[in-house]
């Protein structure tokens, strides 16, 4: 199968996911985002997603191409609240090109990264695919506007697609060939991270919300389960019963992790306490969600396996080889991909 973006976080870890269970990834990436590094010893073609010429050299090479998995996009909320039109053009415009393309190329089956970002605030705490749609940003809008661009090519006929809604991502592959590219990533793990290492303490980002401890709850789902979901969906793809074509499901645990459940796991994970202090609210936050996660059960049969504590100790260590990994000087650990 063709993934996209397969250089970043979680399209590296699906091509990973999808070797690890015997399908040959081909990844196109321009690696504006992107590491080189993810795609040693892997099929790559450097290049934009809605270049045709580049699409047309990839089927050219793999004529047998049965399904895409479209990772690629712009993901970082703030950037979107300040680019809109950037963020548009990269995750609808050219999400309506690759289908074309493909479509032309005749693959029929595409398989999307959408995110719980589509949910509003008032549908929490648990989430399901039917409850209301209210994106507050426009990364998140721009995911709606994918699933529907989908939903109505699905409709016509032109392709069948599944929209996996990511909750909150965290860990590393548990081989560590791959992880999380930025040394310390702007979410909470990043954030927990950073004051491990010494540099000031954690800050609670408000403890008035309506929670059971008064802080901030999220499903953090680990990125290889995740990735897993991928190639479940990919092998089911033809029996996952869908409306004219499209269903978006849930990938997540099923269970809400609170800021400071998360803090004593990763003391737990640690062996040591973590400096932390309390703090206001962040601007536009909200007090979260988990995931309901039957659809995933009965249409994927695909449910989450590893713990958060799982997703601390793989982001720990992927913090001890990462430089390594992305210099070149090491590739992933043990069963690493050779040459696809
Ligand atoms: O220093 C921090 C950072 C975060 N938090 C809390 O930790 C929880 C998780 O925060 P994240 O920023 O990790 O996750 P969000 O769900 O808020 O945001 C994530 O999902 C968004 C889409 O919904 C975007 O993709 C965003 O980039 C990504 O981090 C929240 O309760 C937040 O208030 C803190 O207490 N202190």
């Amino acid at each position: 199968m063709l993934v996209t973006g397969g250089a970043g976080y979680i399209g590296a870890s699906v091509a990973s996911a999808c070797l690890d269970a015997g399908h040959t990834p081909i990844i196109l990436d321009d690696l504006s985002a992107g590491v080189h590094a993810f795609t040693s010893g892997r099929q790559f073609f450097a290049g934009d997603v809605a270049d045709g010429a580049v699409l047309a050299e990839v089927f050219a090479a793999h004529p047998d191409i049965a399904a895409v998995v479209h990772c690629a996009a712009q993901a970082v909320v703030p950037e979107s609240v300040a680019h809109p039109l950037e963020y548009y053009h990269s995750n609808v415009a050219k999400t309506v090109e690759l289908v074309e393309q493909v479509a032309r190329h005749g693959c029929r089956r595409v398989l999307v990264s959408s995110s719980a970002a589509v949910y509003g605030p008032a549908a929490g705490p648990a989430v399901s695919e039917s409850s209301p749609l209210a994106p507050a940003s426009p990364y998140a809008r721009s995911k709606v506007m994918v699933e529907q661009v989908l939903a109505d090519a699905a409709a016509a006929g032109v392709l069948r697609a599944i929209a996996l809604r990511y909750f909150n991502p965290i860990g590393a592959d548990p081989k560590l060939r791959t992880g999380q590219q930025a040394r310390e990533p702007g979410a909470v793990l990043g954030r927990l991270l950073a004051a491990q290492r010494g540099a000031g303490p954690f800050i609670i980002a408000g403890t008035d919300w309506p929670t059971r401890d008064g802080t901030g709850l999220r499903d953090y789902v680990h990125v290889w389960d995740v990735a897993r979901a991928h190639v479940r969906a990919l092998e089911r793809f033809d029996d996952v019963p869908s409306r004219n074509g499209f269903v978006a499901v849930n990938i997540g645990t099923g269970a809400g992790t609170t800021v400071r459940e998360l803090i004593r796991a990763f003391e737990a994970v640690t062996g040591e306490p973590l400096p932390v202090r309390e703090g206001p609210r962040r601007p536009g936050d909200v007090a979260g969600a988990y995931a309901r996660v039957d659809r995933a059960d009965r249409l994927l049969h695909w449910h989450a396996q590893l713990s958060v504590s799982d997703g601390i100790r793989d982001t720990l260590s992927w913090r001890r080889v990462r430089d390594a990994v992305l210099n070149g000087a090491r590739r992933g650990g043990a069963g690493a991909a050779k040459g696809a």
